[in-house]
């Protein structure tokens, strides 16, 4: 059963933010490299991606922002349905209006947070520019939108984190800069593809409650990526689990993890059971 809110089931006609079709991405070659996709977020709602290294998950969040490489074929339909902003099918789209589109209504964080980054400008300035653009602040009031942002993201000292450049903080502040930075743009539908997995453990479950915070006080839609099955289930409400670009299963998160069907679901939770384990044996 599919609890409101998320669905692998691809429903027509809903409110979703986000509704995908028959999503299909194929390589140059024409292999398929995420086979007939379907599901939909609601606002506010929360769907995980799991699945392996490989298994389709970074090519569907591209595919949703627009943004796959080039020479990939993409098929089906990727709906996106952003207060203010116009009802739109991404495949298809013209460049100049998913550039609208990019920020405002969709927007993605990255595994590594440098991708986000412009390594050679100060973090000040790079937070002001989304805030400008999408938020049309100026002057003293844009200065402090942007250590407010600093703020929000729990970054202690937020007037020396704006004067530094990102190589001078570490990759925890940097990822937390990085949200900040897409939450800048107010999104309808944030993803969260791998957020934490370059962090260390303890920093991982900082930036990992941070994130959950912040899309709940911002009622924002969220489609979270990620191969760990243990980060996966903290964050979201249901899932989708990918193989080879199969969606193999789909529920809600407690039945996943309670009684997966599907072998490659068993697997997943089974060696996600044993590294917990291990963890609590060296550290008791
Ligand atoms: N630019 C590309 N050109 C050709 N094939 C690609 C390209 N990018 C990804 N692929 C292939 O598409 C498949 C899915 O890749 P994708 O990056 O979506 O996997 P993933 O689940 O996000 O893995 P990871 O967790 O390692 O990021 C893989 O077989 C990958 O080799």
């Amino acid at each position: 059963m599919n609890p409101p809110g998320a669905s692998g089931g691809g429903k027509k006609g809903g409110a979703g933010v986000l509704e995908v079709i028959g999503l299909t991405v194929r390589s140059g070659e024409g292999r398929a490299l995420v086979s007939d996709l379907s599901f939909a977020i609601e606002p506010g709602a929360r769907l995980g991606l799991i699945g392996e290294s490989g298994s389709g998950k970074s090519l569907t969040a591209l595919a949703i922002m627009g943004l796959l490489p080039a020479g990939m074929t993409v098929s089906g339909s990727i709906v996106l349905d952003a207060p203010g902003l116009a009802r739109t099918d991404v495949i298809g789209a013209a460049e100049r209006h998913l550039k609208g589109l990019r920020g405002r209504g969709a927007t993605v964080v990255f595994q590594e947070p440098l991708t986000a980054l412009d390594p050679l400008m100060k973090i000040g300035r790079q937070l002001a520019e989304p805030l400008r653009r999408v938020r049309g602040l100026r002057g003293a009031a844009l200065r402090r939108a942007v250590v407010t942002a600093l703020e929000e993201v729990r970054l202690p000292t937020p007037g020396r984190v704006a004067k530094a450049y990102p190589h001078e903080i570490s990759g925890g502040q940097r990822q937390r800069v990085a949200i900040a930075m897409a939450l800048a743009c107010e999104p309808a539908l944030l993803i969260a593809d791998e957020p934490t997995t370059a962090l260390d453990v303890t920093v991982q479950a900082e930036v990992l409650a941070l994130l959950d915070g912040l899309v709940t006080a911002r009622g924002m839609a969220l489609l979270f990526i990620s191969h760990d099955l243990a980060v996966v289930s903290s964050v979201t409400d249901h899932v989708i689990v990918l193989k080879d670009g199969v969606a193999v299963e789909t529920g809600d998160v407690l039945d996943i993890v309670t009684s997966p069907r599907h072998p490659y679901t068993r697997d997943l939770v089974t060696s996600a059971r044993r590294l917990d384990s291990a963890l609590d044996w060296t550290h008791p």
